[in-house]
């Protein structure tokens, strides 16, 4: 039985991640920062918390990585962990670059000194690639101009990995994942955000969703089938790195419209905008050109734009009526 270890199994990606690789059949371990306090609710809600077997692991340190990685004995590691929020790493500039690029240097030097075998999936972003041009979707050969804390992370561990790669001949690969989204996602995210507020007011709620910038533009998939294609990586006779993105681009208005026209509301009644939300510096069109993992992969991203939507509102939805 291959054994995998996620690390950050209690986010998004690492409970849907978990679901897809018990489904065939791997022993599955996961790290959280703190095993012990944590709840694993996405694993409880996805119904295998009980099949996961859970290890604290804090990434910036190197004995925790070393610790985790000897208790786990991994074939693959899935390495998720670290700041996610865009966000938040203007605020804590310092602990994105520690849990993201310290993070990764200490998963690949440990993975160097105990067995170049084991095979690892790095969770790079399109985060790195900064503002896109019009028209042109990002491919795997397009440099990287970060605009955020987390970018600036994200593109230095990314090269770490590709640098690892080539120094060591350790199997590792960067997953260069557009936004990805799903009920899972908490409402930190602008889409989950979005999508609890319009149903509130559906329900009745007199509140206003207030919002920043809404001409953004982003690539924006289904996060369930995104995991998939972490798998399919390590799957390869050779490592290398791939963008996963749904190849269609969409502004933050139209994802407002289609949420609240789905609840049979028109958005313009309902949603300001406010440069409370604004960041710093702003990615303002993002677009990829997922070719590469279409042809080599064999993946390709099957849920569009509308029917992503309309399956945020119905989980929303349910969960409401749960009293979730
Ligand atoms: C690929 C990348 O994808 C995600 O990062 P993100 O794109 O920053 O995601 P988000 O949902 O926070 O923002 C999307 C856009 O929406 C704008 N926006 C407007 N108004 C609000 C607002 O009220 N809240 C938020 N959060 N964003 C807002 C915001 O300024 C930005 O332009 C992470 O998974 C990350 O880990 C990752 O790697």
């Amino acid at each position: 039985m291959k054994r995998a270890l996620i690390c950050g199994v209690s986010g998004q990606d690492g409970a849907y991640l978990a679901q897809l690789l018990l489904s065939k059949g791997y022993q599955v371990w996961g790290t959280s920062r703190d095993a012990q306090v944590s709840s694993f609710a996405n694993l409880e809600r996805l119904g295998i918390r009980q099949d996961v077997h859970v290890l604290s692991m804090a990434q910036s340190d190197f004995r925790s990585v070393l610790d985790t990685l000897t208790r786990s004995e991994p074939d693959e590691i899935y390495f998720l962990s670290g700041q996610t929020s865009v966000g938040l790493s203007f605020d804590q500039p310092a602990e994105s670059i520690e849990s993201i690029t310290v993070g990764t240097l200490n998963l690949l030097e440990a993975v160097r000194f105990l067995n170049k075998k084991i095979r690892v999936y790095h969770a790079s972003s399109s985060e790195s690639f900064g503002d896109i041009k019009q028209g042109v979707g990002a491919t795997e050969l397009t440099p990287f101009r970060p605009r955020s804390p987390y970018g600036v992370a994200k593109a230095s561990a990314h090269w770490l990995v590709a640098n690892y790669r080539e120094a060591y001949g350790l199997f590792c690969c960067n997953g260069i994942l557009f936004n990805h989204e799903s009920p899972l996602r908490p409402t930190r995210f602008v889409t989950r955000k979005i999508v609890s507020a319009a149903c509130r007011i559906a329900l009745g709620s007199p509140e206003r969703l207030i919002l920043g910038r809404l001409d953004i533009s982003r690539d924006w998939g289904w996060a369930p089938e995104f995991v998939d294609a972490m798998w399919r990586m390590l799957t390869q006779d050779e490592p290398d790195d791939y963008i996963i993105a749904t190849g269609s681009t969409h502004s933050l208005e139209e994802f407002v419209a289609n949420v609240f026209r789905c609840l049979g509301l028109d958005h313009r009644d309902h949603v300001d905008s406010n440069a409370e939300f604004y960041r710093p510096t702003e990615i303002l069109y993002s677009a990829a050109n997922p070719e590469k993992a279409n042809q080599i992969l064999q993946w390709k991203a099957s849920v569009s734009f509308e029917q992503m939507i309309e399956n945020l509102v119905d989980a929303e939805k349910l969960t409401m009526s749960q009293g979730r």
